[in-house]
């Protein structure tokens, strides 16, 4: 591959939006015809209406689901199934040619239980890039559910942000974190240009950043700093051009790429309020 790849992480709230889904699969056929795309996708809300019609309780730690062995069959189901599909489909009626994969297919990734505390949840990490590569090879789009599993055959349900950052490091590859909301907010709702290590930490300590967007910029940041590049996170809304020359979205920055001499105050910050910007619920 002589263009490094773009892995595209949308989130499972995208599934309830028709349209946008359209709009993102046309962006992503147009960049196809410059460089390789993979597509990893989560579906937490997919999971919570599904736990909630089985009667099931579902709770989170840290932005992380807690997940009894016993419900992995609906959290599979639910991730690798009907959200993969859905997207697949989505894919091929904007005329690309979609392949569905989970991160244990052809070895990709491989996984670790986190803790006992969290039932099968998953610590991904890169395994091998081969099949990954041919499949690309072939000018087809992966799309990548985050269920995976132990090297002793456990199903284990990943953080879609975790296993999206571990499929950039397999093919080092450019990373998009796209959501429901323009970028990582500040505490009166502008989006946020630019943030890293120390910015990172001080909006979690004031509580500006929570819940799954402190997953997603720990993951952001952590793979910024393996891949030695800025990740983005910005909404599956906006152009994936607009995304990469920094017109929107926040950049997530590594060591070796922050100005010492600026702080994150010095940044600009853009008022999406008063637009159509998602806001922090
Ligand atoms: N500082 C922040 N900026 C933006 N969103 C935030 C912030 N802190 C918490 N959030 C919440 O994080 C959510 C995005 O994380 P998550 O729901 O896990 O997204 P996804 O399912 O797309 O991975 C936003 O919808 C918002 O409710
Ligand atoms: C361990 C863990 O939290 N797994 C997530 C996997 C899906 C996910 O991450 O979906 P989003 O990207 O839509 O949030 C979950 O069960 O919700």
């Amino acid at each position: 591959m002589s263009v490094s790849p773009i892995v595209i992480k949308v989130g499972g709230a995208l599934l309830d939006d028709a349209a946008a889904m359209t709009r993102l699969f046309l962006s992503v056929k147009d960049v196809q015809a410059t460089r390789p795309v993979v597509v990893v996708h989560g579906g937490g809300p997919l999971v919570e209406t599904l736990m909630a019609s089985l009667g099931l309780q579902s709770t989170k730690i840290d932005g992380l689901r807690v997940t009894p062995d016993e419900h992995m069959p609906y959290i599979c189901g639910a991730l690798a199934g009907s959200a993969n599909k859905q997207l697949c489909a989505a894919a091929l009626a904007a005329g690309i040619t979609p392949v569905g994969l989970s991160l244990l297919d052809g070895n990709m990734v491989v996984c670790e239980p986190l803790a006992d505390q969290y039932g099968a949840v998953g610590v991904p990490s890169t395994a091998d890039a081969s099949f990954l590569k041919n499949v690309l090879a072939q000018s087809t789009l992966p799309v990548i559910s985050s269920i995976g599993s132990s090297p002793q055959g456990r199903l284990l349900n990943v953080n879609a942000d975790q296993a999206a950052t571990v499929i950039a490091e397999l093919l080092n590859a450019e990373l998009l974190l796209l959501s429901n909301v323009d970028g990582v907010l500040d505490g009166n709702k502008l989006l946020i240009g630019e943030l890293n290590a120390a910015s990172i930490s001080k909006y979690a300590d004031e509580g500006v950043i929570t819940d799954g967007m402190k997953v997603k910029v720990d993951a952001a940041l952590a793979s910024a700093e393996n891949l030695g590049r800025a990740v983005y996170i910005a909404s599956w809304a906006a152009d994936i051009n607009d995304i990469l020359n920094k017109k929107t979205g926040t950049q997530i920055l590594p060591a070796a790429l922050t100005n010492t001499q600026s702080t994150n105050a010095d940044l600009p910050h853009t008022d999406f309020t008063k637009g159509n910007a998602g806001e922090v619920q």
